[in-house]
């Protein structure tokens, strides 16, 4: 199948320096592919790359086709997405922000037609953000903006979902609703790429990309042992990954050796 994203020598230079040096992958159709990395590592720069949101060298396809080739309508149509840190639009009420995903679908001074309508309703619902559909953005909590914001993406109903940070703010009860999304979304055919801090979160989705230093280090299966050990390294051997009732997780090393006590419930599941 045709990769939904690949990028071939791609370089960013931001301020002036170089921040990605050369980077090559393939990210495939239907998965769901987390980024992680360290602090500074270029993560949020790759994903800007491949969204086409930064001046880049190099050559960035979106489902085989050039990404600069698209028009640009058609590219917004299939891919969408979620920054860190969004600000603007604060005066906006909430589904008016979520409104804004729908433009790729509309005409130039057009207004929504029912099925708009109906696309904002239902990713405000899925995002649970439907009770404050007529707040200003600017009046809503972290999370609550958060789970706008998240619906502004789903609305534009594209194939192809980039996310960076989308848990920021995001209570666990949110962060499993998040994580049922994109598995929705990946179930329909869907592919997500999100860059994730919490790392326990990242080993949830299919494919792990490591990036460190401008450059992928590791791109694999987040089953994968191989994985696991180079996420480790990347660290610098600083979290240990455990499967910890049925699931990967990413442990503090540190806390496990120095205060066995505080993990004696994980220790216990994980027999270490
Ligand atoms: N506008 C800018 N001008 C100059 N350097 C920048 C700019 N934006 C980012 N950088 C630098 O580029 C590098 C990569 O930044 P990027 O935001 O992609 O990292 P990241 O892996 O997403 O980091 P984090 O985990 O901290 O969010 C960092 O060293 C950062 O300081």
């Amino acid at each position: 199948m045709t990769p939904a994203l690949t990028a071939r020598g791609l370089r960013v230079a931001l301020g002036g320096v170089e921040v990605l040096h050369g980077v090559d992958v393939d990210i495939a159709q239907g998965r769901w592919t987390a980024i992680a990395g360290p602090n500074g590592a270029g993560k949020t720069t790759l994903l800007k790359a491949l969204a086409h949101l930064l001046p880049c060298r190099g050559e960035v396809t979106l489902l085989g086709r050039d990404i600069a080739q698209w028009p640009h309508k058609e590219r917004a149509r299939a891919m969408a997405w979620l920054g860190q840190g969004e600000t603007g639009s604060e005066d906006l009420l909430a589904r008016d922000v979520v409104m804004l995903g729908r433009l790729p679908h509309q005409d130039w001074l057009g207004t929504p037609s029912a099925a708009d309508r109906a696309a904002v309703e239902a990713a405000m619902r899925e995002t649970q953000s439907w009770d404050w559909r007529d707040r200003a953005l600017g009046q809503l909590s972290g999370g609550e903006r958060q789970r706008v914001l998240l619906a502004r993406a789903l609305a534009v109903q594209a194939s192809v979902l980039l996310m960076d940070e989308p848990l920021g703010h995001l209570d666990p009860p949110h962060q499993a609703d998040w994580l049922a999304i994109v598995r929705r979304h990946v179930a329909r055919g869907g592919t997500a790429v999100s860059v994730l801090h919490e790392i326990t979160m990242a080993l949830q989705a299919d494919e792990l990309l490591l990036v460190d230093k401008g450059r992928i280090v590791h791109h694999g299966a987040c089953s994968d042992a191989e994985t696991h050990r180079a996420l480790e390294q990347v660290f610098e051997a600083r979290i240990a990954v455990h499967q910890v009732a049925g699931q990967w997780a990413a442990l503090p090393r540190e806390k496990l050796e120095s205060d066995p006590d505080s993990f004696a419930g994980v220790r216990e599941k994980i027999g270490i």
